[in-house]
């Protein structure tokens, strides 16, 4: 069946528009950094946003201030686990001497007994009192760090939680999800660790060096001297040693973060990549970051994708090629400070026998005591050199954390706002109307691009007024910017230049939250969430508000959007699991779920974005229904397809390249738009399950169908 007109006109195709690329008439340069942070130097630069892609998240310098801001709520508790860390490690490290002092009693024990037996006696208890007071200290320090790590973490991720929440929608264009939710969790989790573990634990082995030199002069100076000197050159190796190995943390827990993005991608489109077979393409972009053992060397970067830009200079680091150079560089600097530890120990030693049979200058006991002081800084050494490797990627990953918690939203209120506005106004308030809105939209020459294509304008000297309680259908071809304008009326988006206003009060003026829950919004693909279908219903409001709703009401508004008798057909009703974002309900059914979760907000203004174009015929019968009863009373704003949905509107907006072509009723369009005319012949294809008389009595006699 097709749809012809009598006077002969050429149909057009509507999806051969194209937007320019280069507008000159407005200035789309992006702002150079309006972040409200300072970047690294080694970041992106903001200009760099002016790409369809997206764009790796930005880093922020972390400084010792910022990471002290983090910790100075948890000060008792850190002052606290640093003194008993401080009393564990001095109590542990005087076990030594005491214990030598026992062996040096051992020299009486030819004259006298009884005197060696209770000096012995003596130290020994002391000791190992003085053992168990470092270890009660030890775990008491292990305990209070540990819980302090925990509250640091879990404010932490509420605090970038918040942040990124607040985060303006061209962010969450702009970056990918799963390098937010990565952030969110290993980089916090990282943090936690340098706060309980790596920076405790560096701590404890800087102390205990120092003590344990100290008492090593105590001893003997000259065999100290001996000793230290050899410790001098052992750490002019190991500093390169542990460069590196902080370099190679750093590249690992990047090349991670990458692998983890892609896997959280894939995962959550599954029924995308299944439904093309893609699984081996997404193990491929896995394994280009997470590498591939089992493949020889010279390929395991690309994945087995060999297609992509990377060539021989250019390789990308994959977790499994820098780990193993990790553990490499790790295992190495462990036998170079160990093994050179040891081998000083041992000449020391021998050095230190000298002095005691040669030139009689130490005692046994002081041997023995010198001897564990040795190894105590051995181990010390090695594990300080571990840890302040991991605090090293703990502050580089604070630096990727700060970013996300610093970040100030580029559309936010003016309350929250220091800086001056579009006008050069400053500390404005955000006005919150005290009068009931009554819904009048008014658009007036509006330029918009998006901030991810900063150089294409999707707008262009967009005027529109949408009168109170009125409904107004917008179509035209795909790109032309219909959902744009959806999206500009809240504010999830500002314009570049002119206005957009609500009873006359500019949009930006008003207060986001409260002109947001103004609006009822029901996307082509709703979203809803893994909760019951009570949950879901009552999403939109406060939770006083969702506390006091009653079930009638409830019922009301999904009889109003025609989901009452399916949901009371489930055994469990109103409290059914809708599961991972809805996936146990049909296309059609969310769809009327969305539409009651608005109205239940008693929303003013209901934007509906082609809500019934992914629906079969009976679906849509079904949705349209509860669309009509949703529009009463409100300003309803439909992005359509359908000829069905579009029909009743009180004015049509057609739109293509940017602009609106023509506004007016559906009788006047057919008569006097041929653009229209041209979407309404497009209909033909659309609704072959429409009967040709239906869609007649939909037209003016002019018209005539033809069956095919
Ligand atoms: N988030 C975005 N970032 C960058 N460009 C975008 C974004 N969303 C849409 N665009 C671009 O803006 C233009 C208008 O898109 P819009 O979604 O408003 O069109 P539409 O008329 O609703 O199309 P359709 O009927 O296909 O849904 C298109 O060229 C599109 O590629």
């Amino acid at each position: 069946m097709t749809i012809t007109q009598k006077e002969n006109d050429t149909m057009k195709n509507e999806d051969d528009v194209v937007i320019e690329a280069t507008i000159p008439t407005v200035d789309t340069t992006p702002d150079e950094d309006d972040d409200g942070i300072t970047e690294d130097a080694g970041s992106i630069s903001s200009k760099t946003t002016a790409t369809t892609d997206k764009q790796p998240l930005r880093s922020v310098t972390p400084t010792a201030s910022k990471i002290f801001s983090l910790i100075r709520t948890e000060l008792p508790l850190l002052v606290l686990g640093l003194i008993l860390m401080v009393v564990s490690e001095a109590a542990s490290l005087t076990i030594p001497l005491i214990v030598a002092l026992a062996y040096d009693a051992l020299q009486t024990y030819f004259i006298d007994l009884e005197v060696t037996m209770s000096e012995i006696n003596l130290w020994m208890g002391t000791a190992i009192g003085v053992f168990i007071l470092s270890q009660l200290a030890g775990v008491a320090r292990g305990i209070i760090l540990g819980v302090l790590g925990e509250r640091l973490v879990a404010r932490l991720r509420r605090q970038v939680y918040a942040s990124v929440l607040k985060q303006e929608i061209g962010f969450f264009d702009e970056h990918k999800t799963g390098e937010i939710v990565s952030r969110l969790g290993s980089d916090t989790q990282l943090l936690q660790s340098a706060v309980s573990t790596y920076a405790p634990e560096s701590l404890v082995g800087f102390v205990k060096v120092i003590f344990a030199v100290i008492l090593m002069y105590y001893i003997n100076a000259k065999l100290t001297s001996v000793a230290l000197s050899g410790m001098a050159v052992l750490c002019l190796f190991a500093i390169p040693f542990g460069q590196r190995l902080a370099a190679l943390s750093k590249r690992y827990q990047d090349a991670l973060g990458d692998a983890q993005t892609r896997s959280t991608e894939a995962l959550g489109n599954i029924r995308t990549v299944q439904s093309f077979a893609s699984e081996p393409k997404e193990l491929s972009r896995y394994t280009e970051k997470i590498g591939n053992p089992d493949e020889n060397s010279n390929n395991s970067n690309d994945g087995g994708n060999k297609s992509k830009n990377n060539n021989d200079t250019e390789k990308e680091d994959t977790t499994y090629d820098v780990g193993v150079k990790k553990q490499i560089t790790q295992i190495g600097l462990y036998a170079l400070v160990f093994g050179g530890a040891f081998t000083f120990l041992y000449c020391s030693l021998w050095y230190g026998f000298y002095l005691v049979t040669i030139e009689g200058s130490l005692t046994l006991g002081g041997l023995t005591a010198f001897q564990s002081y040795v190894f105590i800084i051995g181990a010390a050494i090695g594990s300080t050199v571990n840890n302040a490797a991991q605090l090293l990627s703990a502050v580089g990953a604070s630096g990727r954390v700060f970013y996300l918690l610093e970040r100030q939203p580029k559309i936010k209120n003016h309350e929250n706002s220091n800086d001056s506005d579009n006008t050069g106004n400053t500390n404005k308030q955000a006005i919150v109307p005290t009068s009931p809105m009554e819904g009048n939209i008014v658009f007036d020459n509006v330029m918009f691009s998006y901030p991810t294509r900063p150089d294409v304008l999707v707008l262009n000297a967009f005027s529109l007024s949408l009168e109170k309680n009125t409904t107004t259908a917008l179509v035209g071809s795909s790109g032309s910017g219909k959902s744009t304008v959806v999206s500009l009326i809240q504010r999830f988006y500002d314009t570049e230049a002119g206005t957009i206003t609500l009873d006359g009060i500019d949009i930006t003026d008003l207060d986001m939250e409260w002109l947001r829950s103004q609006i009822g919004y029901v996307q082509q693909e709703p979203q809803l969430f893994g909760m019951t279908i009570r949950e879901n219903l009552t999403y939109g409001l406060s939770e006083a508000a969702a506390d006091k709703i009653t079930q009638t009401e409830i019922e009301n508004a999904c009889r109003d959007a025609n989901a009452h008798d399916f949901v009371s057909s489930w055994p469990l009703g109103y409290d059914t699991l809708v599961g991972e974002r809805g996936i146990t309900l049909s296309g059609g059914q969310k769809q009327r779920i969305a539409i009651a979760r608005a109205l239940l907000t008693n929303c003013r203004i209901l934007l509906l974005d082609e809500a019934t174009s992914a629906l079969d015929a009976e679906s849509e019968h079904e949705v349209q229904k509860a669309i009509e009863n949703a529009m009463i009373g409100r300003t309803v704003v439909i992005v359509a397809h359908r000829l069905s949905t579009i029909q009743c509107a009180d004015q049509i907006v057609v739109m293509d390249n940017r602009k609106i072509v023509d506004v007016g009723t559906h009788e006047e369009l057919l008569t006097g738009c041929r653009r229209y005319q041209d979407l309404i012949k497009r209909q033909s294809t659309m609704m072959r399950d429409v009967s040709a008389g239906t869609i007649q009595k939909l037209l003016p006699t002019d018209f005539s169908i033809d069956e095919e």
